[in-house]
This record gives structure tokens, C-alpha cells and sequence, in this order.
């Protein structure tokens, strides 16, 4: 289990994570959506160890992340830049994560390259960015790591590509209860692979929920009354988002299904939906509630 206890880091004047708590538990695929500059990056190099937090507390399994070596030999962290030791191929590669992980596993690494067809006496710097990102991933799933954190993960690699590593992530969770952390601006990768996901912003945490929750936590609602809206209508309803379409009225709303329809209902609309969001949708609704807002989006 990771536990985040009121972590700050700051650079400068600028505090990139404030104040921040989180808890992702064993074997849960998490996913950290946030806009540009929120903090997702560093978030992730606190937790793997990379950057030392200014306050608070990382814990993996309950032990400090920072400057322990015990922790760092079952993290395996795929930046946005996957780093390679300059002028190493990928097989000099694997010999030094043999070196590092205790864990690593010679058989599954020559598995994965079979599987990427990866060529491993080639200089990594040579080959494309999406072959360094697959280069990363038979290097990363070959340590066997217990957290895997990944920034950007399938940036680069070709769908078919996308479709074999979320296979491979998928199968490490289930059958060994891989935690995976992944930070991502794609939301339908997000929401296909995720069973939480978290919405920073300015350093802070947002949201922070199971993907169902949020999902069926949040509805776009079409309404129309026959003659004016009545003035009770919106009051009990937590909006996000409204706009009018003629005599159409567009909500997005927070709550339970059940007791939005009932609410809506004593009203006696003349045309009532209310449908689900995508991830994405919800992801720009929430962030126009801080502010963070784009004008007429409802499609
Ligand atoms: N090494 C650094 N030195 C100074 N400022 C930094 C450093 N790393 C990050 N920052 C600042 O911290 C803030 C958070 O950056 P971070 O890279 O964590 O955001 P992010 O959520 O990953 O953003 P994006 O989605 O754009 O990749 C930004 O304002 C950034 O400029």
C-alpha cells in the first residue's frame, strides 16, 4: 500500500504538490489525470524517490520511500522520457537491472522481447521513441516490480502496441498484485485500465475516487418545462456545468441517479434524459468547477 501524508514540495516560490494525502492500495491500477503543471510528475517522483518531499510523509508498505534502498529494488518508475544509460543496448540494459533488482526475472525478460520482437544488441538511442518505450517496458515488467509508476505511458506507441502493454500491465496486477500508478492526459486509456483515479490541480487533489463511483456519480441531464423554469428546480442539485438550448436546459450534474430523477420529476418536465458521462467529459466539467473552464463544450 502507498500512503501520501500531508506531502508538500515546493521549487522556488512555486509549490508544485500542497499539502497532499492519498492512499493507492495493493493491486489497484490508479490513475492520476490533472491539467498542465497540476503536479502529477513530481507527485510520481516523490513516490518513486526520486525528489525528496519539503514535508510530510511517502510510504510504500509502510516504510519511507526516500533514500531506501529496500523500497527502491520493488519500484520501477517509466518517466515520460524513459531513461537509458547512454550508448547501452537493451541486453546491457537488462544486465544492469540485474545488478539493481534482486527480483529480476531472466526467463519473463526473454519472453517480452520475444513478444516485442524486440532487438537487444541494438544502442537504445537508436531506435524510434515508441522502441525505447517498449525497450522500457520489457526492462520494467522484467524487475517484477510490486509498484510500477508510469508518466505518459503509451505516449508514442502504436495502438497495437497500447493494446499488448495494458495486456501485460493487466495480467502482473492480477496474477501478482502489481500496484501501478500511471499519470495520463489520455482518458480513454484511463478509464479503460483504472479501477481509481485522482484529479489534481494546482497542487492539490480535486477528486479522488473509484472510477465506477465517479462515473456513476456524475450525469448530463436535458430538460424542458413547459412554460418558465420553475424557480425550486435548482435548488438541491449540485451543478457543474448548465447551459439553455432553446427552450432546452443542459445540466451536469453531481449525485445518485434515483434521487436526481426523483427531484427532476416532481417538476413535471416535458422532456427529461439524463445520461452518463465519459471520463473525459467529467475530467472538463470538474475542472471548469475550479475555474479551469472551456466555454460551450456540451455536445
Ligand atoms: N525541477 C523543477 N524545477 C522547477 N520547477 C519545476 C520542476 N519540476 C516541476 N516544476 C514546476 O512544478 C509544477 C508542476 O509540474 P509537474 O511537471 O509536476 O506537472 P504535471 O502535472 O506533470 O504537468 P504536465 O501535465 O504538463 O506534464 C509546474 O509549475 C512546473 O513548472
Amino acid at each position: 500500500m502507498i500512503k501520501i501524508r500531508n506531502v508538500r514540495k515546493s521549487f522556488e516560490n512555486l509549490e508544485a504538490v500542497e499539502n497532499m494525502n492519498l492512499t493507492v492500495n495493493k493491486g489497484s491500477i490508479y490513475g492520476l489525470l490533472g491539467s498542465n503543471g497540476a503536479g502529477k510528475t513530481t507527485l510520481l517522483k516523490l513516490i518513486g524517490g526520486i525528489y525528496v518531499q519539503d514535508d510530510g510523509a511517502i510510504m510504500i508498505d509502510d516504510q519511507s520511500v526516500y533514500e531506501n534502498t529496500d523500497i527502491k529494488q520493488r519500484v520501477f518508475f517509466i518517466q515520460d522520457i524513459p531513461y537509458f544509460l547512454p550508448q547501452y543496448t537493451v541486453k546491457q540494459m537488462a544486465q544492469f537491472y540485474e545488478s539493481i533488482y534482486p527480483t529480476w526475472d531472466q526467463n519473463r525478460f526473454e519472453e517480452l522481447v520475444k513478444t516485442f520482437n524486440m532487438d537487444i544488441h541494438k544502442k537504445v538511442h537508436k531506435f524510434s521513441k515508441g522502441i525505447q518505450r517498449q525497450a522500457a517496458f520489457i526492462l520494467g515488467l522484467s524487475t517484477k516490480p510490486e509498484v510500477l509508476i508510469l508518466d505518459e505511458p503509451m505516449d508514442g506507441l502504436d495502438p497495437v502496441m497500447r493494446k499488448k502493454v495494458k495486456g501485460l500491465l493487466i495480467e502482473d496486477v492480477a496474477e501478482r498484485e502489481m500496484t501501478v500508478l500511471i499519470s495520463s492526459h489520455n482518458l480513454r486509456e484511463v478509464e479503460d485500465l483504472c479501477d481509481h483515479v485522482a484529479i489534481m490541480h494546482k497542487g492539490k487533489i480535486m477528486i479522488e475516487k473509484e472510477l465506477d463511483d465517479l462515473k456513476s456519480d456524475t450525469h448530463k441531464i436535458q430538460v424542458a418545462f413547459n412554460g418558465s423554469i420553475p424557480s425550486e428546480f435548482i435548488k438541491h442539485m449540485k451543478i457543474l456545468h448548465q447551459e439553455k438550448r432553446g427552450s432546452v436546459l443542459l445540466f451536469i450534474v453531481n449525485g445518485k441517479e434515483e434521487e436526481i430523477t426523483a427531484h427532476i420529476k416532481k417538476f413535471n418536465p416535458i422532456i427529461f434524459d439524463i445520461l452518463p458521462l465519459t471520463l473525459e467529459e467529467i475530467f472538463i466539467y470538474e475542472m471548469g468547477d475550479v475555474g479551469y473552464a472551456v466555454e460551450n463544450i456540451l455536445g
